[in-house]
Formats: C-alpha cells, structure tokens, sequence
C-alpha cells in the first residue's frame, strides 16, 4: 500500500484526488521492470488513462533481477510516485510538461518480499503482466524451479506466478492473464511464451497448467517507441527542483512523441484503454513493418551516431545530427541505404525518417550517446546487420549474374554509410586497456570511455585487439579475424566476403588519418 509520504514529493494541485483513488483502486497491472523507459512510457499512458476515468486499476511493480541499484527502494520509499517531464517540439511548437505520475500501489523486490509477490498471483482483477526487462532480460535460461523462493530470470518468475495462478484458482479460463513484454526484440510476446513453455517442461509441470497457459494466457507481440532519456543533467535537475520545491532521484524525462502498436484485436481497447484516452496506441493485424521500420533506421541509425559519435568525441544525440560530417552521413545512411533494403512503401518510410530525424534534433532532449552505446554488439545485430546483409546479398547475387555473361574479378562491398556503421562498430571496441572497472576503448580525440557489454565477448575482443598492438596483426588481420567471429554477426561475415576486411580497414585507417 502506498505510504502517506508526500513530503518527498508534492503532488500537483487537483491531482490529489487520482491518489487517493489510487490506494483504493484494484492492482490489474504487474510490472516487471521499473526503468526510466516503462516510467516514461506505459506508466504515463495509464496515468494518463486514469486521469479521464477510463482506467479504474493500479500497478503493482517489481524489479526484475536481484542485483542492480535498488531503485525499486526509492520509488517504495516515495509512495511509488515519481516527475516525468516531457518536452520537446509538438505540432512545431515546444512543449514542457512536468507531472507526478500515480498510478502505482506498490513497489517492492520479490526477492525479499515473495510472499506479496505470490499474492498477486491470486488476486482475481489481475489482468497484464507488463515488462522491459532490456534484451539481456527476455531469454530462457536454464534453472532448477525453487520452491517458495524466485527463480532469477523475469519469464521463469512469470512461470512461477503463472503456475501459483493456476493453482489459486483451479485452472479457472477466466484468471488467465495478458501479457505485453515490451522489450525491443521481434516477436517479443512469443518469445515470453516460449520461453514459459519451456519451463513448463523443465520443471515437470503438469500438462493441464500447460494447457491452461496456452489456451487461456495472452502473449502479445508489440512495439515500443518513445525516446526516453532518464535523469536530465545536474544543472537542468537543480533548476527544476529550486522550480517546484522538492528534489526526485527518480524524475525522468521524455519526448512527446509515442507509439505503442500490440499485435492483437482492437477488442482489447476496451480492457486497455489506451487509444480511447487519446494516445498513440494502435492494435494491429501485422507488427512486422512497424517493427522493422523502427528498429532499423530509428534504432539503426542511433546505434551509427553513437558509436562514431563518441569516436568522434561527441557526447549527445542533437550534437551527432548537428555534426557537420556525421549529421549528413547519418541522414544519407537513412534515406540512400537503409529505406531501400526496407521492403514496403518508399515514400511512407522517407517521411517517417524525416519525423525520426526531427526528434533526434529535439533542442529539449539530451539524449547522451553513451547510453546508446551499451550493449552495441548485440544491438548491432539487429539494428544495423540486416541492412548491412542486404546489400551484400544483393550485391553478391547481382555479381553472379554479370558472371554469367562473362564479367569477373568484382568485389562484394557495402554502400559507404553502412560501411562506415560497420568500421565504427569495430574500432569503437578497440580494447586500449583492462582495469578493475572493465574494459576500455579509446575515441579518436584520446578520450577512454568504459565499454558495457557482454563480458565473454569483451575478453574475446580484448585478445584479439591484444595482437594488434603487440604489432603481431596487422589493422587488416585484425580486422578479418573480427569479421570471422559467428557470435557477432551470425555467420563468418570474412569468409562469405573476403573483400570486406580491405574496405573496413580503409575506413579506419582514413578516420585515424583525419585525426
Ligand atoms: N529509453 C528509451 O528511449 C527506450 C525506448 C524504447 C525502448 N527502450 C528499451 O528499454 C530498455 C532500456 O530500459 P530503460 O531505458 O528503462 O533503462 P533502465 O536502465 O532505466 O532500466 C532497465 C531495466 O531493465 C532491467 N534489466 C537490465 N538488464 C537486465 C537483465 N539482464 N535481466 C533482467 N532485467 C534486466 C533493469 O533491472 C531495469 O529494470 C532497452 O532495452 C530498450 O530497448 C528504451
Ligand atoms: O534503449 P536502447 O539502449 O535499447 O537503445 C537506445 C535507443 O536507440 C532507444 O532507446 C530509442 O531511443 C528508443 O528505442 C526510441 O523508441
């Protein structure tokens, strides 16, 4: 339940109301995950829903892992409220926006408090299960069930919930619950049944809660967007905080622009009422062209700026658009390369990626570059490789067929934008030094910056990097041994193009000349 603690947080006149509803109101949401994204993005939507009387529920939130920053602590110990402010340009005028966002009843860590946390397993009105738990998060691992105690992956907690569900209330179709995993991978909601399934039959689980799950258990794909960018800057956060006369360790920032598309029938509105409450939140038929465009020049070009912007020794979104050289290769990549590889309506996907740009440009948002970088090999993969293996399909294929008519001697290549993400990737992970924080890379301009990503392959990349400066590797060995490694671009991109090693390295070699 909500403390009466509002000192740590004032709430805005008028809004004093939707609290006290609050503490009355049902829980019908699990959260799993209370990162600056959900807060900024699901949470606001049914702040916003409850706000005009469509939404009578609350959300109970959870962390989703049991190591982290207890932030989950914090927002517990500020009765679950929290600042969001949203700014940015909208219909071409700036908006700024601040709210206290109410819509949680409690927060707690499940793995100090799985009693409650069962207890929402038998709470009847529960009715979603709402999640963004990073990539890293949303994956089967394999684990022994535990009685009484959470296992330590978010879908093998959900099993657990699931099943005390099942049991609570006798398989009942009814209690069955809707789930809506948030996180950026394709298909996400089938992913989260998958993995569920496979717990099922790891853990022994009996056939009719199996079935129970499948049949009467929701699993839906969808797509997030919203640049959320967290906790401003310290400056900004002071002014704020002398502004409305108290300080929030957990106040975020947002830009206006949402969507929200969840693959499922538009029935469900009446259970969500989302759309109805005025937001962008579309239930579609077919979530693959939303998915792929956004992933692929919103997020693709993100994951570009970033790497070479922090090369370059820039630190923010608005700074790599405005960036004389950088600003026009990151919008010709868009517009000249990756739109092309998109199979669906040209136009339509130009005038999306010139509505993406402008909210790169935001002048309201610092959306810090560093942040984007993390975990950039794996985001690579799906961001920037399926563009990047377009081309060397296409390329190959259109090779072959001058072969047949007697023309040799071509080499496969990529077009220069997707050449330039794919060199920035690599020498961004040019491992400089190994300390007892982790694992360093070095920009163009000198600066160190700590590199966050999948530790096995950090020690994999430091070795390789190792030899080169030994002065045992060439730039272009290195390189091609880069470019052999399966688990970055799920194949041996090396021996499928020999050729791209030399282009790969002129690039580098071109960018360190320029220094
Ligand atoms: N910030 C944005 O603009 C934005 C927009 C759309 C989507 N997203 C998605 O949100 C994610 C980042 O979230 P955020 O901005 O809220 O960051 P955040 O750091 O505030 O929150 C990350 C959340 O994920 C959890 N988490 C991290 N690694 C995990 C793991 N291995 N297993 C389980 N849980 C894990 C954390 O505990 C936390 O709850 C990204 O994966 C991104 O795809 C972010
Ligand atoms: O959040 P990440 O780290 O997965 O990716 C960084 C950004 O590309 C991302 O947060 C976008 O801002 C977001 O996907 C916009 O909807």
């Amino acid at each position: 339940m909500i403390k009466q603690r509002l000192n740590r947080i004032s709430l805005e006149a008028g809004q004093k109301h939707v609290f006290d509803e609050l503490t009355e109101a049902p829980v019908t949401v699990l959260q799993i995950g209370e990162g600056n994204f959900l807060r900024g993005f699901f949470d606001w939507m049914i702040h916003e829903s409850r706000k005009q009387g469509l939404f009578q529920g609350s959300v109970a939130v959870v962390q989703p892992r049991p190591s982290g920053k207890p932030k989950i602590e914090e927002l517990a110990e500020q009765d679950g409220l929290y600042t969001l402010v949203t700014r940015g340009l909208e219909n071409g005028s700036p908006v700024e926006r601040k709210q206290v966002i109410t819509v949680f009843s409690s927060a707690f860590d499940p793995y100090s408090d799985w009693e409650q946390f069962f207890s929402l397993a038998k709470q009847p009105q529960l009715r979603f299960v709402v999640s963004n738990t990073t990539e890293a998060g949303l994956v089967y691992r394999q684990e022994a069930y535990s009685e009484g105690k959470p296992v330590q992956s978010f879908p093998g907690k959900l099993t657990q919930l699931l099943y005390e569900r099942y049991i609570a209330f006798n398989g009942d179709p009814a209690k069955g619950l809707i789930c809506l995993p948030c996180e950026l991978l394709e298909r996400n909601g089938d992913t989260l049944r998958e993995c569920v399934l496979r717990y099922c039959e790891d853990w022994r689980l009996p056939q009719a809660f199996r079935s129970w799950v499948v049949e009467h258990n929701r699993f839906l794909n969808s797509l997030v967007d919203r640049i959320v960018t967290g906790y401003p800057d310290a400056k900004q956060a002071e002014q704020w905080f002398a502004e409305w006369g108290y300080e929030d360790p957990l106040l975020t920032t947002a830009e206006p622009y949402h969507l929200w598309a969840i693959e499922g029938e538009s029935e469900l509105e009446q259970q969500l009422p989302l759309a109805s409450a005025g937001l962008n939140v579309l239930w579609v038929d077919d979530l693959k062209p939303f998915q792929q465009r956004k992933v692929r020049i919103l997020n693709g070009a993100h994951t570009f700026m970033a790497l070479l912007g922090m090369l370059k020794g820039l630190s923010e979104v608005r700074a790599a658009m405005e960036h004389d050289e950088l600003g026009v290769l990151i919008i010709r990549t868009i517009e000249s390369e990756i739109i092309p590889s998109l199979p669906y309506d040209q136009t339509e996907l130009q005038t999306y990626a010139k509505q993406v740009c402008e909210r790169f440009l935001n002048p309201f948002i610092q959306h810090r570059l560093s942040d984007i970088t993390m975990n950039s090999l794996s985001k690579f993969q799906t961001r920037l490789l399926p563009s990047l293996k377009f081309y060397l399909q296409h390329n190959e294929a259109f090779i072959a067929q001058k072969d047949q008519v007697g023309s040799d001697g071509e080499s496969v290549s990529l077009p220069q934008g997707l050449a330039a993400a794919l060199a920035a990737l690599l020498r961004h992970y040019r491992i400089v030094k190994v300390d007892e924080s982790g694992y360093w890379g070095q920009s163009f301009t000198g600066e160190q910056y700590l590199l966050r990503d999948d530790r096995e392959l950090l020690i994999k990349l430091a070795d390789i990097w190792a030899l080169f400066h030994q002065a045992e590797r060439s730039l272009q060995e290195t390189v091609a041994v880069l470019l052999s490694l399966e688990e970055l671009w799920q194949s041996n991109l090396h021996a499928a193009y020999p050729q791209l090693a030399e282009q790969i390295t002129s690039i580098i070699e071109q960018w360190e000349r320029e220094l």
